[in-house]
């Protein structure tokens, strides 16, 4: 024998009735099989809505009626040739008159008791039972309609009926015991009581019915059809990648259940888990799917975490008070005041400190539970010994369900870790000692990040979504934008990060997309984007708060590096390229790394220095591992290189330095570069990382450049260069007659830092350095003679993205 269940999706209407059949057709060929049948989707609803429409004297309950009547008919009609409607046609209109009959007597009354609603309830699985009933015979599926009411008994608690087990199990064995036949379609949910009236089993009560006829027949298979492919990993509607779960417990089932996947009622199966029988849950308009199979025993198929699931609109209530240490019966007060009010607590917990108990409940039940409470503990509050009930709203329960979490350690690490790093604050955490949920409280908006993100860490072994924010468009930002076009299919394949750019912004426009913007159209896409709104453009970032958000200042402005502060505070992790905050006041400087590490996120900017060179994660390296730095000699300007190597008197200054911002390796403004100022920076950012407090003023700058070219527009500073040719070509000159190079040297040594113009001669490390180079020698206590070297292309489009995108990768692997 096996039981299959259909819900209302699957028989809503004609359509989905004709693929039941055939589901059943097949089902057929391999044993005796019992239907139970849900009313038509919806019309459950519409029963009671007409009931207590009627109740309330209100005349439009003849129309719900009249709508009752015609889904029905309409779907006799749609099912049924004309040859074969009439009988259940004349079923269905006087199954509807005796309805009408007793809605008029509940108008008249303007009464609707527990027991009439149940009547009028019943209704709806009668007429989806007694039409599918019909449509299987027509259709050459010979079958018996057995009235439910007939085998289950119940006591009288109308709308939510208690089964009495025994007698229940011996009606149902014995008839289809002695029945003759192979098909039997049964409505679900309705029972009697021994009076022999309408009872209904409440929530879940097809799936009880089913349940209750599968273990008293000791069926072979119990299978729930329903709309979905079988309970998931997470709410698809929340998770775009959640799967079917594929074997589960009936304990694990329970948990998922209870936090809203609401596939089946576990607690209505309970009679097969007495009897150790498993039960199928699959899809209906997808019979081919493997669906899941829901096990009486935990069934290990390796995976510690089965689902994640959630609830919304809860409330934490927290009873506090220093009366409350040590003294037994507080929370047995609390939770039976609660209780007089049917206030279900959903969530507890209690410090062993025993100063405070926290409750979680729905929001809808929060002024009953604070009158209640502080009705309680009146005597207590009055004497300051209980504080009055502290309410708080807005929140959500995220829970993580597995029968395998109790043997593997590191799981709720694992999860605060995964929830911290994305800035999702833990207000409240339970884990029964079954260690099969550990449940925390998290702030509603909050939801959709941490499932994902839980989901991520847990489930997802193809990739870890990373979202970008990048600002700035110009020689740098759009090298990047092309080498994450580039990257993208690797960085999924080999790094298992999908990364996508969600928002992109320059001076001018912005532009969001949540599906992440499509790269090889990336400028269209910011053409038809809104006008640029730097404040707009953080607050739609943080209100979109999505999981690995990454922000990319690939600028060189100062409002965009003072957003810093405000996105760690979000634990969105910062990339720059952009030298302001780090070489701002020390203040600022230490803030941020400050930050950036309450808050579990990272602030990278290895490009600040040497472009694409790891010094900066080198020097890291070394202090993290213990070594002291000494002495820095560096040539960090990749413009005054290439400008002092291709200068030679035979052109003019000028138009070296302006080849040098056409090659795209000056600052946006390029008298940073020719002023020092931009190795100021660069070198200081070098001494804070070393460990050294220094302030910019603290660093002395022999510049050569005359102070003049500094005044008006970067074409005045052209213009002004070309008058001082002779003192460039001196400068060149006085270092030309001793064979040496010019160099513009930067130095740390003794905790203080000089940038200026240095002779070099051939036997000197910094000599041998061509094009755009830069070169940094580390002198530390384990490099004392011969330094550590880093040495390269220290300026240009393509390798300062690279850096940048190396930092966007350590930043999404954290
Ligand atoms: N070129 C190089 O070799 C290296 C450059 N860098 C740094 O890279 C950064 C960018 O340099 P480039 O791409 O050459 O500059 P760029 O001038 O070509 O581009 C700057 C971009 O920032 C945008 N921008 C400026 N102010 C903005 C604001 N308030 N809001 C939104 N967007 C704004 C501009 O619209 C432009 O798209 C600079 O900070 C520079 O110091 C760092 C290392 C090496
Ligand atoms: N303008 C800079 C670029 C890198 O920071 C330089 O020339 O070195």
């Amino acid at each position: 024998m096996q039981v299959l269940k259909f819900g209302g999706s699957s028989v809503a209407n004609e359509k989905n009735i004709k693929q039941v059949s055939s589901i059943i057709r097949n089902a057929l060929s391999k044993d005796k099989t019992i239907i139970v049948v849900s009313a038509l989707g919806g019309i459950t609803d519409l029963l009671l809505q007409a009931g207590s429409m009627a109740s309330n004297a209100d005349n439009e309950y003849k129309q719900k009626l009249a709508e009752i009547k015609e889904r029905h008919l309409e779907t006799v009609r749609l099912l049924l040739p004309l040859t074969h409607q009439s009988s259940i046609l004349s079923a269905v209109i006087q199954l509807n008159n005796e309805l009408e009959d007793i809605c008029n007597g509940i108008y008249l009354l303007g009464e609707l008791s527990d027991r009439i609603k149940d009547r009028v309830a019943s209704f709806g699985e009668i007429l989806s039972s007694r039409i599918l009933s019909s449509y299987l015979e027509v259709t050459g599926l010979d079958n018996t309609w057995v009235d439910a009411r007939q085998l289950i008994i119940t006591d009288s608690r109308y709308t939510r009926a208690h089964v009495q087990q025994e007698i229940t199990e011996k009606y149902i064995r014995n008839y289809f015991q002695s029945a003759i036949g192979h098909l039997f379609i049964l409505p679900g949910f309705i029972a009697s009581n021994e009076q022999g009236h309408t009872t209904t089993l409440g929530r879940g009560g097809s799936d009880y019915t089913a349940a209750l006829v599968g273990a008293a027949t000791n069926a072979t298979e119990v299978e729930i059809w329903t709309d979905v492919p079988g309970m998931m990993t997470a709410d698809p509607r929340l998770v775009p990648h959640a799967r079917t779960i594929d074997n589960i417990s009936f304990q694990e089932a329970m948990e998922l259940s209870h936090f809203g996947a609401k596939v089946i009622y576990p607690p209505t199966i309970q009679p097969l888990l007495n009897k150790n029988l498993s039960v199928w849950v699959k899809n209906t308009f997808a019979p081919e799917l493997h669906g899941t199979l829901i096990h009486a025993h935990t069934q290990s198929d390796g995976s510690i975490i089965r689902g994640i699931s959630s609830i919304s609109k809860v409330a934490l209530c927290s009873l506090e008070g220093s009366g409350m240490v040590g003294i037994p019966g507080f929370s047995k007060r609390l939770f039976d005041a609660l209780a007089r009010q049917s206030i279900n607590v959903i969530f507890i917990t209690q410090a062993s400190s025993e100063h405070t108990i926290c409750v979680g409940i729905d929001e809808g039940a929060i002024r009953q539970a604070k009158q209640v409470v502080d009705e309680e503990f009146k005597n207590e509050i009055k004497e300051g010994r209980v504080n009055p009930l502290d309410i708080e709203t807005g929140l959500a329960i995220v829970a993580l369900v597995g029968d395998h979490m109790k043997s593997h350690t590191g799981i709720s690490g694992k999860m605060f870790g995964a929830l911290g790093r994305n800035g999702i604050n833990v207000r409240a955490i339970a884990q029964g000692s079954s260690e099969r949920n550990i449940s925390t409280v998290i702030n509603a908006s909050d939801v959709r990040k941490a499932i994902n993100v839980l989901h991520e860490d847990f489930f997802e072994t193809t990739y870890k979504q990373i979202n970008l924010f990048i600002v700035g468009t110009g020689n740098v930002g759009k090298r990047l934008l092309h080498q994450l076009e580039q990257q993208f299919q690797y960085l999924q394949k080999h790094l298992r990060l999908q990364v996508r750019v969600i928002g992109l912004a320059n001076s001018r426009k912005m532009v969001f997309d949540d599906k992440g913007i499509r790269l090889s159209q990336w400028g269209e896409a910011l053409d038809n984007g809104l006008k640029m709104n730097l404040h707009d453009f953080i607050e739609e970032i943080q209100s979109k708060n999505l999981r690995n958000s990454i922000f990319v200042d690939v600028t060189a402005n100062e409002s965009v590096s003072m957003c810093y502060d405000a996105l760690f505070r979000k634990s969105i992790s910062v990339v720059a390229c952009n030298k302001i905050a780090a070489s701002s006041s020390l203040h600022n400087y230490q803030q941020l790394k400050d930050l950036a590490r309450e808050y579990n996120c990272l602030f990278l900017f290895e490009t600040n220095v040497g472009a694409g060179l790891p010094v900066i994660n080198t020097l890291n390296d070394l202090v993290s591992s213990g070594d002291t730095i000494q002495t820095i000699e560096a040539v960090l300007s990749g413009t005054l290189n290439f400008v002092f190597n291709n200068y030679n008197g035979e052109r003019s200054f000028a138009s070296v330095v302006r080849q040098a911002q056409e090659e795209g390796y000056t600052e946006p403004d390029p008298r940073l570069d020719l002023s020092g100022k931009d190795v100021m920076r660069k070198i200081l950012i070098l001494a804070r990382e070393a460990g050294y407090p220094l302030e910019m003023d603290a660093i002395s700058n022999n510049s050569f450049l005359p102070p003049s070219c500094m005044n008006g527009s970067v074409e005045d500073f052209y213009k002004e260069m070309e008058k001082y040719e002779s003192h460039f070509r001196q400068l060149y000159e006085e270092a030309a007659k001793d064979h040496k190079k010019l160099k513009y040297v930067a130095s740390f040594k003794d905790g203080k830092a000089a940038v200026g113009l240095q002779h070099i001669d051939a036997a000197h490390n910094l000599y041998h350095l061509y094009g755009k180079d830069n070169v940094v020698l580390f002198y530390t206590t384990r490099y004392p003679e011969q330094p550590l070297v880093v040495k390269g292309a220290g300026a240009g489009a393509d390798v300062t993205a690279s850096g940048v995108f190396a930092d966007i990768v350590r930043a999404a692997r954290i």
